[in-house]
């Protein structure tokens, strides 16, 4: 148990660390970003040129602006979208312009690897097929009337040589990350789904019903209004345990199981609480309809025809039934229930006590 815990701790950080490794990320490029945009920007506009100064300039605050929004609305994912679509933007204006001496489209390189970088794989295959299509129009369409500067046929190809290069890197690394997470998700959910069932029937176990049902102490979700919890015990299973084997001990066990989770309806919650009890939880209902359930499960198990290597085998049980109250402690409940089955027991076994 103590291994899967940590394992599912494990895949949990592995999962986690990746969310802030993009955060970072989307932090640290916005960040440079911003400030080269206001360098470039302001020199550009001393330079004279205005219409690529004004761009890089407007960049540099929608830059601050995303850090100050992820900060506050920790939406990854948007700031994401944003950043691309400003380096995209970006990139698009130093083509078009040329920047400073026709040095502009170096820039390109880095910047839409970033881009591809922070955001996912599909969004990075988006930005690299438009952002590819949009440099070979610009490139190779006759006098364009879009291109503000000029660009050696031999300079065009190279670059669109490197970009797709640069592109295809990109891609490959950013696919190859995303079925990594892929695979630590998968393995994530199957140890979690291992270590909430029980594998000798396939019930959930204790650990589910406090990760998912009880918080602080108290019952949440659809029991949170109240209902009923019984406590279910096999009668003289030790018994069973000794005459027939533990082998057969386990087959009742996933008899009886079997016949809990037949009989109750699907809003009910039920657990292999641990050894040969269960716990089953009712909600909205009375304490009174409670017992009548409890009793029909008691009856149920009573008739059930169980054979083991051909041997009949009569199994019962004994229920304590427990109402859960809209503000109950859920340990007190269950406490309750215990003290109820403790008292079929003793009152000779085969009955419910509510
Ligand atoms: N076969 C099998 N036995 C189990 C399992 N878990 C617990 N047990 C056995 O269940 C038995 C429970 O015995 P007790 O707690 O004495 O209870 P009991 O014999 O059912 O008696 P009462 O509850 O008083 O009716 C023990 O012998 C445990 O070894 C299991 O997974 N498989």
């Amino acid at each position: 148990m103590k291994e899967s815990l940590s394992a599912i701790d494990g895949s949990a950080r592995l999962l986690n660390l990746e969310k802030q490794k993009r955060i970072f990320l989307i932090n640290a490029f916005t960040a440079i970003g911003a400030v080269a945009s206001f360098v470039f920007g302001s020199s550009s506009l001393f330079g004279g040129m205005l219409v690529l100064g004004t761009v890089l300039i407007c960049a540099g605050f929608v830059g601050c602006a995303n850090l100050v929004f992820l900060a506050v609305r920790k939406n990854v994912a948007a700031a994401a979208n944003v950043m691309g679509g400003l380096i995209i933007t970006l990139s698009t204006a130093l083509m078009i312009g040329g920047g400073y001496q026709n040095t502009g489209p170096y820039w390109v390189f880095p910047l839409v690897s970033v881009a591809m970088f922070v955001n996912n794989f599909r969004i990075g295959l988006l930005y690299a097929g438009l952002f590819l299509g949009f440099c070979l129009y610009l490139l190779f369409y006759p006098d364009n009337p879009l291109l503000l500067t000029d660009y050696s046929n031999a300079a065009s190809i190279r670059f669109v040589a490197a970009l797709s290069s640069i592109l295809l890197l990109c891609l490959s690394v950013q696919y190859s990350q995303e079925q990594s997470q892929k695979q630590i998700r998968m393995i994530h959910q199957q140890l979690t789904q291992a270590a909430t069932t029980d594998a000798l029937t396939s019930l959930h176990n204790r650990r589910y019903i406090y990760d998912h049902h009880i918080d602080k102490d108290r019952f949440l979700g659809s029991i949170g209004g109240g209902g009923a919890l019984l406590l279910v015990d096999v009668d003289h299973f030790k018994r069973i345990n000794d005459d027939m084997g533990h082998d057969a001990g386990d087959i009742v066990l996933q008899v009886v199981a079997r016949h809990l989770r037949e009989a109750i309806r699907d809003e009910d919650i039920i657990a292999r609480w641990g050894g040969e009890e269960f716990l089953v939880i009712l909600p909205n209902v009375t304490l009174s309809k409670a017992y009548q359930r409890a009793e029909a499960l008691r009856q149920r198990i009573e008739m059930a025809d169980i054979t083991i290597d051909g041997q009949p085998c009569r199994v019962t049980i004994s229920v304590g039934v427990a109402d859960i109250g809209a503000d109950d402690n859920a340990s007190n409940v269950i406490k309750l229930a215990d003290e109820r089955l403790y008292r079929a027991k003793k009152q000779g076994r085969n009955c419910v006590v509510y």
